[in-house]
Formats: structure tokens, sequence, C-alpha cells
């Protein structure tokens, strides 16, 4: 899939790992349900810690994304929730890491609670 970063300098810029828009042609498009730092093999949290379950979370989504045929390269727009914004910076840190420039679309949303006590959640739509 090519996918085609959208920019314009009449929005702001981005303020973590994520462009302003991402256009990509007609095709086959995945909807990928909210992860959680859960293990697999347990279907508990992973940690207490924040970064340990950002880190599960990406990769539990990888899986559902290999599971779909793709790849990181194909997520056209991501969502994150955070129960604590206050950790923005490292949710960010850790999603520069994991996913390949172009950076997708994305909103970050900060959450009063979720599932499981989880302190991270993400969720992806995939262009294939
Ligand atoms: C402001 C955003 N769209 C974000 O951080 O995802």
């Amino acid at each position: 899939m090519s996918k085609a970063i959208i920019h314009t300098d009449a929005a702001p810029a981005a303020v973590g790992p994520y462009s302003q828009a991402v256009s990509a042609p007609a095709g086959k498009l995945v909807f990928l349900s909210g992860q959680i730092g859960l293990e697999p093999g347990t279907g508990e949290l992973v940690s207490e810690n924040f970064e340990g379950q950002v880190r599960q979370s990406f990769a539990n989504m990888q899986a559902v994304i290999e599971a779909a045929g793709g790849t990181l390269n194909d997520i056209v727009k991501l969502t994150l929730f955070l129960t604590d914004l206050s950790k923005f910076a490292s949710a960010n840190a850790i999603m520069a890491e994991i996913i390949p420039q172009p950076y997708p679309a994305r909103s970050t949303i900060g959450v009063a609670s979720l599932p499981k006590g989880a302190q991270f959640e993400v969720e992806a739509i995939l262009a294939l």
C-alpha cells in the first residue's frame, strides 16, 4: 500500500510522532480493536509499569496486524488512550521507536479508566 502524507503549515505541526493526515488508495481497510498491555499467554497485564504496558500493547497490535497480512507500515490511523496524560511524552518516545516513518495520523485521548486497570490502549486502522 502506498500511503501519502498530507501536511500544511496552515494547521499546527504534530506534537508527537504522527502526521496531520494520511491518504491511502482505495483498497482493503482493516479496523483493529484496541489493545491493552495483556500478555497473550496469561491474559493478565504484563506489568504495573506504564512503559511495559505501552510496549506490550504495541506488540499485541503488531501481532494482529501480521495476522491480517499487514505490517506496521500499513497503519494509517492510530488512537492512543492514556489514563494519565502526564505520560504523553513517554508514550510518544516509545511509539517513535516502534512505528516506522512516515507516521500515521493519530489522536490521543485522556480517559478516566481502561479495562483490566490498564494505563494505556492503542487502536489502529490499516490500509492494505
Ligand atoms: C494531538 C494529537 N493528535 C496526538 O497527540 O495524537
